[in-house]
């Protein structure tokens, strides 16, 4: 084993949960995508939903901007913060733009299970008892699921479908892959100084996005319910 003063405490946890980190970073739907076997309608589906779940992702991204500025003893922190939730708002115009392109409704959309439990779970990291060190290692966690998955689309050899190379690079770029990389030397900063308690908490939310994270696509995908 690496010692974590040497790799983080981040990367330790990814290697102790390979398996759940991998079944999250090349689920069947991400691999369907750079195999180009992907039924657009699963596409269609992961559209609609991801479209609620990023609305509901703002006031999350508002929140870890707030204990961000109250917390940290690093003022770089609440800018790396700050560009998430500037890019949020490109973000929404963009699945709407998408969103029309695949004749996919965004009114009245019907949320489902799997998205709903993302979502809640989501709000319960807005709350004031949710410390800095658990909700920055969550959004580290949430948005680097998207870059591996989606940045795996773009490798060369794959056969990702031309249509859905926007959305791939929306979170498979470089500059997603810098913001991931900054959050992620935060996320080790602050856990290097947490409490044991904090510890714990923060690798159990790390567990349980990985987990939501795996129900979203299974949804998407049209998996179980
Ligand atoms: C389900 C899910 N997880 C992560 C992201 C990426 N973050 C913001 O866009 C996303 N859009 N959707």
């Amino acid at each position: 084993m690496d010692p974590v003063e040497k790799i983080g405490i981040i990367n330790s946890w990814v290697k102790k949960h390979l398996v759940l980190y991998t079944g999250a970073t090349r689920h069947s739907f991400i691999l369907s995508i750079s195999d180009g076997t992907i039924d657009f309608s699963s596409f269609k589906r992961w559209l609609g939903q991801d479209y609620i779940f990023v609305r509901e992702f703002v006031p999350f991204a508002a929140s870890v901007l707030l204990k961000a500025s109250k917390n940290s003893d690093d003022s770089s922190d609440m800018e790396v913060v700050l560009s998430a939730l500037a890019s949020l708002s490109d973000e929404i115009s963009w699945f709407k733009k998408e969103a029309a392109k695949w004749d996919v409704p965004l009114s009245n959309v019907i949320v489902h299970k799997s998205n709903q439990n993302y979502c809640r779970f989501l709000e319960s990291l807005t709350l004031p008892e949710a410390e800095y060190p658990v909700v920055i290692t969550a959004l580290w966690a949430i948005e680097t699921v998207y870059q591996e998955s989606f940045s795996h689309c773009l490798e060369d050899g794959n056969k990702t479908p031309p249509e859905l190379q926007e959305a791939c690079k929306r979170w498979g770029s470089e500059g997603f892959g810098e913001y991931c990389h900054s959050l992620q030397k935060i996320a080790n900063r602050c856990l290097e100084k947490a409490s044991d308690e904090e510890l714990k908490k923060a690798e159990v939310t790390f567990l349980r996005v990985l987990e939501l994270e795996i129900e979203f696509w299974n949804m998407s995908h049209g998996g179980p319910k």
